[in-house]
């Protein structure tokens, strides 16, 4: 088998992965399935067998008698089920000795993904799941200890574990989730289209070190089965990485979220640099001079123009003020969000955490408008475009390589070029070697999108966007091939307006 990492231990790291050999971007990593698969632990109620959400009523696993399912015609076809036989004789065997009810298991729906991790303990791969990272005695007496001893008694009750088994196994094992599961999309909801988000561990891609910009891309399919991909060239002897956070977060609630979550403080390059590599994601606007962007270092703000000082508490409020105000606003409204943007950008950085944020919603509502109205207007389509190309630098430098967050970026963006071009063109406003060259520039976008797409499963969003952006490209060549004869045949000399080179491409 063609092994492309190997795993290292070090004091800081504990376990990680490295590259085994050169590792280009594009390439597949590892691929797994889970070891446990779950709702999370504040989930509301889902079917134990599809993951669907049961909301108004349910019928219960006629096997068991305990397991609360999809009512009706039951689950529905194609989509993983995870209601296995050894938990329905398990809750078979609890129903006849304890006459365990079906309620106790609804009240218990947030200790199932523990439930379903203990009854794997004659799996062979238990051992490996025992011995993740738990931070267990940085847990011990706090609240997640406390949160969790609800699931202590709920599995107690059901007489799982053998009076001589570690008496904090269920800690351990709700702590092993914890901070090595991964995100997964559970089954799209019919008519309504979004999903539960599950938690999954997957016990070789939990091995990768955190960095806030990383240098792998995860994707897991319909099926649960998980992917990395490397998301820039990874050379021999790199650590592979993943990254734990949102890197469109600035890095204090990056850093909160890593600690409070994983227990770790980070320190990569990124952490380490109050401008996060440029970007100013958590700088604002130097109250003094106006014009340069201050940062933090320590428990005063700088301005890197003016040098002047400011104290920590005074942008701090600002800060907040700020996102409380993004909090309230109705992030659907086009209006709302312009004015927030106004306002906001007199006081942070234009690259803050909070003004991309809003700048992202801005160009989804602007998407969503354009596709709905009959006659949506060039103004819109300048917006969103503008918005797109002031996004796309940022996320260039936060997750460099393969992004999913960059490729739809950028469909979203050669969309935008390309309904403006036609309606500029359509309007005479623009000639046609003039409405060539936006396609062309429009295509240079959609290629890169559709490069990053296709590592992803044909059966979720990203797949299905990726097989959409395919068939605009069709289009667009199409497009771009008659404009060409038009212009040929009007026998114009406009075609030496445009870059012969990239006319070549059009063929
Ligand atoms: C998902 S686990 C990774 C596997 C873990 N190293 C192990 O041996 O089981 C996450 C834990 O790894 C460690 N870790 C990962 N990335 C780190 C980083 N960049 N700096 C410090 N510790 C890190 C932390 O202890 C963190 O809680």
């Amino acid at each position: 088998m063609d092994i492309k990492y190997e795993v290292k231990t070090s004091d800081k790291l504990g376990r990680y992965l490295v590259a085994a050999k050169d590792i280009r971007a594009g390439e597949k990593i590892l691929a797994e399935q889970p070891f446990v698969l779950g709702p999370s632990s504040d989930t509301s109620l889902v079917c134990f067998n599809c993951y669907l959400p049961l909301i108004n009523k349910f019928f219960v696993c006629k096997f068991c008698a305990v397991a609360p399912i999809c009512p009706g015609d039951g689950c529905p076809e194609g989509i993983a089920k995870w209601h296995v036989q050894k938990e329905c004789d398990f809750l078979r065997e609890l129903k006849l000795n304890i006459n365990m009810s079906p309620i106790k298991m609804v009240q218990n729906v947030g200790s199932l993904l523990t439930l379903r991790a203990l009854l794997q303990r004659d799996n062979k791969s238990w051992d490996n799941f025992m011995k993740l990272e738990t931070h267990l005695d940085q847990r011990r007496n706090s609240s997640v200890w406390e949160y969790y001893q609800s699931t202590v008694n709920f599995i107690s009750e059901l007489k799982l574990l053998n009076d001589d088994e570690d008496k904090n196994l269920v800690q351990k094992v709700c702590a092993a989730i914890d901070v090595n599961s991964f995100e997964v999309r559970g089954p799209p909801i019919p008519a309504l289209g979004y999903a539960e988000t599950l938690r999954g561990v997957y016990l070789q891609a939990a091995l990768m070190a955190h960095h806030c910009t990383g240098n792998t891309i995860i994707s897991i399919n319909d099926n649960n089965a998980l992917m990395c991909h490397a998301s820039k060239d990874i050379k021999k002897g790199e650590v592979i990485y993943y990254n734990y956070t949102d890197p469109l977060k600035g890095t204090a609630l990056r850093q909160e979220h890593l600690l409070m979550g994983k227990y770790f403080q980070c320190t990569c390059e990124r952490c380490l640099d109050a401008t996060e590599l440029g970007t100013h994601m958590s700088s604002a606007l130097c109250p003094a001079c106006k014009t340069g962007f201050i940062t933090k270092s320590g428990e005063k703000w700088q301005c890197h123009h003016c040098k002047e000082e400011t104290d920590d508490s005074v942008i701090g409020f600002k800060v907040k003020c700020c996102q409380n105000k993004l909090d309230v606003i109705n992030k659907k409204d086009e209006k709302e969000l312009e004015e927030y943007i106004r306002n906001v950008s007199l006081v942070l950085a234009p690259n803050h955490y909070l003004l991309i944020d809003a700048k992202q919603r801005l160009a989804g509502v602007l998407r969503d408008a354009i596709n709905r109205e009959p006659r949506p207007t060039k103004k819109m389509m300048r917006r969103k475009l503008n918005l797109c190309d002031e996004l796309l630098p940022v996320l260039e430098v936060l997750s460099p390589g393969i992004s999913r967050t960059k490729a739809i970026t950028m469909y979203e963006l050669h969309l935008a070029i390309v309904q403006l071009a036609k309606k500029e063109f359509d309007s005479r406003e623009i000639t046609g070697p003039k409405y060539l060259d936006e396609l062309l520039n429009a295509e240079k976008h959609l290629k890169r999108s559709i490069e990053m797409l296709l590592i992803e499963p044909g059966n979720s969003p990203e797949g299905e966007l990726c097989a959409k952006a395919l068939e605009q490209y069709r289009m667009l060549k199409g497009t771009m091939a008659t404009i060409l004869d038009g212009i040929h045949e009007e026998g114009k000399v406009y075609v030496t307006e445009i870059d012969e080179e990239r006319l070549n491409d059009v063929d």
